[in-house]
């Protein structure tokens, strides 16, 4: 459960993110939507915890943001914008670094790194390295190193970006697939197909601005 009370983010007399008050419950999908500008990210950041609210609280199954603790980082994975990548390395080797970081087997982490890849539909650009992806492949790799670990929450920030419209199903089907495994995910968006077709609520912050 994600408690989120009374939570402002205001910097310099403006503000970024207006008060926001929500819960979603584990294995809900909350689609955050709005206008440019409207707060979608900075709201996802401090849920992250790579922003600190003005104001309010936020609770993830009753303990605090925490990003510098193991067990936060644990349950709570992020993609907000695209990650930092290694230039010499390349998509499979960047993928299963973070799965066996994660997981203590090998053999496990090999086998989620793999699925996770042919998911994203990303196995025939296994042996490339980044500045060798299209953007939209790009989009899918980032996807992938958040996926290629365990979490028990998923914010993502406008995950169908730079995807044509396949591709946005075949993310909209991935992450289908780990709310049925349990997981709760909160998606910045722009997508109507991907808001209407996987969140079970939305958060409109034009309406809270
Ligand atoms: N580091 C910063 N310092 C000052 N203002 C910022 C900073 N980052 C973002 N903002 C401002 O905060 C507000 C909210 O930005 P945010 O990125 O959260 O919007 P968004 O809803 O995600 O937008 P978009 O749909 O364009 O991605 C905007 O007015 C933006 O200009």
């Amino acid at each position: 459960m994600i408690e989120v009370d009374g939570v402002t983010v205001t910097a310099g007399g403006t503000t970024l993110l207006p008060a926001v008050t929500l819960t979603v419950p584990r294995g809900a999908v909350l689609a955050i939507r709005g206008r440019n500008g409207s707060g979608k990210s900075t709201l996802l950041g401090v849920l992250a915890g790579s922003r600190t609210p003005t104001r309010g609280t936020v609770r993830i199954d009753g303990a605090d943001v925490s990003p510098r603790d193991r067990g936060f980082r644990r349950r709570v994975a992020a993609m907000i914008g695209l990650p930092p990548m290694a230039p010499d390395l390349t998509v499979s080797d960047h993928v299963l670094l973070v799965a066996t970081t994660w997981l203590d087997d090998p053999r496990e982490a090999a086998e989620l790194a793999r699925t996770v890849i042919a998911e994203l539909h990303l196995t025939g650009l296994g042996q490339r390295f980044p500045h060798e992806l299209s953007s939209g492949q790009t989009q899918l790799f980032g996807l992938a190193l958040v996926l290629a670990r365990p979490f028990d929450v998923l914010l993502l920030d406008e995950p169908e970006q730079r995807l044509d419209p396949e591709h946005v199903e075949s993310v909209i089907q991935v992450l289908r697939a780990r709310r049925d495994a349990g997981a709760t995910v909160i998606a910045a968006t722009h997508s109507p197909a991907l808001a209407d077709r996987l969140a079970d609520r939305t958060l409109w912050l034009d309406a809270a601005a």
